[in-house]
């Protein structure tokens, strides 16, 4: 099962404020914070942040970022703290004085006019990968990269295949098999119960191809969620920005944060140590591998301890495999 991978130090250290583990803050709540009430962030526009205050669907309060926080980065799923006007009623602005450390990270990859990796979802439990079993037809490059991605930004992966009126989910299965992955099968014209089941009470990122089934699903699971999309992303104006994640409520608790425009996960500066990390019966044993060790096996890693952990049956030929191939993909050009 996924583990938390060693993901803290690949963020954005500089700018993020840590209520540390028995360390001091580095930015003290002032006095008159004391009033302050927690909240989710569940969409983003423009330098204005809609949270739900105690994760309340029913009280959205939009915030700016207050000025101590500086350019602290702060996006769907960051657990925040509001002062000011936290009634929600509208033209209402509340501010925004702390941001919790993150318990996951999803990245997606640098665009040119950044230079670097941004976190889209913070805090997510999971990632469901949705992928349809045929038209378009399932791409495992895309799912291995998704793989990669939630193994090495602590996020629980899982498969979710649609469309199986149209296709037979057996192979694409049994290929993923040895990694042990949460899996749902559904299709438009049958209620997706598994899907719902899985998501209770969790915060799930939800990732995918154009044209797979992804509003289908989304407009199942969240009742009226063109509205509740205008809600969180308009910002009080209306205004529909599908471009941005947003994290939308679900009937029986929980929250789905669909993440539109996403094509892309930043794996720039995933270590293979990461990926490893969620592999409880290769982690320890990868620290017998020489310095630098892509755990890819000969040739390109002759020496990799992972190959004794085989040998000596305390893992599965099969789920060394696939441990490797999520290494190699992460380095491959195979993201169509
Ligand atoms: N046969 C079949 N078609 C489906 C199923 N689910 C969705 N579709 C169809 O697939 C097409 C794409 O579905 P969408 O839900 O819009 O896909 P999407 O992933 O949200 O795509 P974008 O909106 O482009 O991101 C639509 O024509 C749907 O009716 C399914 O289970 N079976
Ligand atoms: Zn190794």
């Amino acid at each position: 099962m996924a583990r938390r991978g060693d993901w803290s130090r690949l963020d954005e250290a500089d700018v993020r404020v840590r209520p540390g583990k028995g360390s001091r803050p580095r930015s003290k709540l002032r006095p008159d914070h004391a009033d302050a009430v927690s909240a989710m962030v569940v969409g983003k526009d423009r330098g204005r942040w809609t949270c739900a205050v105690d994760q309340d669907p029913g009280h959205l309060v939009v915030a700016m970022r207050a000025r101590e926080l500086g350019r602290t980065s702060v996006v769907v799923g960051d657990q925040v703290e509001l002062v000011g006007d936290t009634t929600g009623a509208p033209d209402t602005l509340a501010r925004m004085v702390r941001v919790a450390e993150r318990t996951s990270v999803l990245r997606r990859t640098s665009d040119d006019t950044e230079g670097y990796e941004r976190v889209v979802v913070a805090n997510a439990a999971q990632l469901l990968i949705v992928c349809a079993l045929a038209d378009p037809p399932p791409r495992t490059g895309f799912i291995d990269r998704c793989l990669v991605a939630a193994f090495a930004g602590g996020l629980e992966p899982v498969l979710c295949l649609t469309k199986a009126d149209l296709g037979d989910p057996a192979e694409l299965i049994g290929l993923y098999e040895e990694l042990e992955l949460r899996v749902v099968v559904n299709r438009f014209d049958e209620d997706p119960e598994a899907v719902r089941a899985l998501l209770v009470d969790r915060v799930s990122a939800l990732v995918g191809h154009s044209g797979v089934g992804k509003s289908t699903l989304v407009n199942k699971l969240v009742p009226d969620a063109e509205r509740a999309i205008g809600a969180v992303s308009g910002i009080g104006k209306g205004r529909h920005t599908s471009t941005s994640a947003v994290a939308l409520p679900l009937p029986s608790g929980g929250w789905v944060v669909d993440t539109p425009g996403v094509r892309a996960f930043g794996l720039a500066y995933i270590k293979p140590d990461d990926i490893v990390t969620a592999f409880p019966e290769f982690h320890a044993a990868a620290e017998e591998c020489p310095s630098g060790c892509g755990h890819l096996g000969a040739p390109e890693d002759p020496d990799c301890y992972l190959d004794t952990v085989v040998q000596e049956g305390t893992a599965t030929p099969g789920r060394l495999a696939s441990l490797r191939r999520l290494l190699a993909s992460k380095s491959s050009e195979d993201f169509g």
